[in-house]
């Protein structure tokens, strides 16, 4: 069976390959496991809750309706990253046989009245998110639609928090981002980014802003592509590693040099907020891939 349910996830696997798969909790609509041939290509923390007891440590976490902590009166109240991470969504069923393609929805019913009434002036904000996931053989396309119901504008971010698998952080290189801008969360700073790839020797958080459509950005490990990421209406990449101090302050960051195993790769809408009108939808994809051909396009 190319679909599973439980009360809890969602399995997808392709017919003609079942060591192809990907396992999605309802809670958090997160993707916790995506294995290509048997191979892992998300890490996942060992302390990771996947109860609902906390935002999943891992995998794919979706962000919104904020990124981050934002202080501007829409979104001071609300927690870090949004309440999409740590609700549970509808599995609204699978809309494609080949290849398997499920979708999830989230409303403010399904919110926690809590972390719901921080958002917006109004308290009412009323919403209608549908991920899309696709499980293809070397790839996993998912995708967002967020839609407006109410008669007035609001405004949002949305970002694919990724979580990839590497072997070993120091040998790894993002590449396709020289020449962009960048603001460095831990040193709040903009800048062009001078380097030829991003290289990992120390905590990084930054946030690369408006980089072309048409840029792939790769994960190379010792000179061979491990991860490509395409997007849509994603002008935003987050690069994050918490490496030795940051792994050790998360509680659910285990084991404590997992940091070496992964990196994150986070495609999104965050610099700027959306503006959704009445009645509109807002859609974005990333599609993450495996054994590209090396893509140079900026040094
Ligand atoms: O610990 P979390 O709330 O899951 O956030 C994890 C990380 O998410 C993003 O990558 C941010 O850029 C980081 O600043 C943050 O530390």
């Amino acid at each position: 069976m190319a679909v599973q349910l439980t009360d809890t996830e969602v399995t997808l696997s392709l017919s003609d390959d079942p060591n192809t798969s990907c396992k999605i909790l309802l809670y958090g609509a997160t993707v916790y496991s995506w294995k290509s041939q048997n191979i892992e290509q998300l890490w996942l923390s060992k302390a990771a809750k996947l109860d609902g007891s906390k935002p999943v440590r891992g995998g794919i976490p979706l962000v919104f309706p904020v990124f981050g902590k934002n202080n501007s009166d829409d979104f001071k109240d609300l927690p870090q990253h949004g309440f999409a991470r740590n609700s549970t969504w509808e599995f609204l069923g699978q809309t494609q046989q080949d290849p398997p393609t499920v979708q999830f929805g989230l409303g403010p019913e399904n919110v926690d009245e809590k972390l719901y009434s921080g958002w917006g002036s109004n308290k009412d904000n009323d919403f209608t998110l549908i991920l899309t996931i696709a499980l293809h053989h070397t790839y996993l396309k998912t995708s967002i639609d967020v839609i407006n119901n109410n008669d007035y504008s609001w405004d949002f971010n949305w970002l694919f928090h990724n979580y990839l698998q590497v072997n070993d952080i120091e040998d790894t290189l993002v590449s396709n981002l020289a020449g962009e801008n960048c603001f460095d969360q831990l040193l709040n700073e903009h800048y062009e980014e001078k380097a030829p790839a991003v290289t990992f020797i120390e905590e990084l958080d930054r946030i690369y802003n408006q980089i072309p459509e048409e840029r792939m950005v790769q994960v190379i490990e010792l000179g061979k592509v491990v991860h490509s990421i395409q997007r849509e209406n994603l002008p935003d990449i987050v690069v994050w590693n918490p490496w030795v101090d940051k792994s050790s302050s998360i509680a659910d960051f285990q084991p404590k040099d997992g940091f070496k195993k992964m990196v994150c790769i986070e495609p999104g809408y965050v610099k700027k907020f959306v503006t959704l009108n009445p009645g509109e939808t807002w859609s974005a994809s990333q599609i993450i891939k495996r054994n590209e051909p090396l893509t140079l396009q900026s040094v």
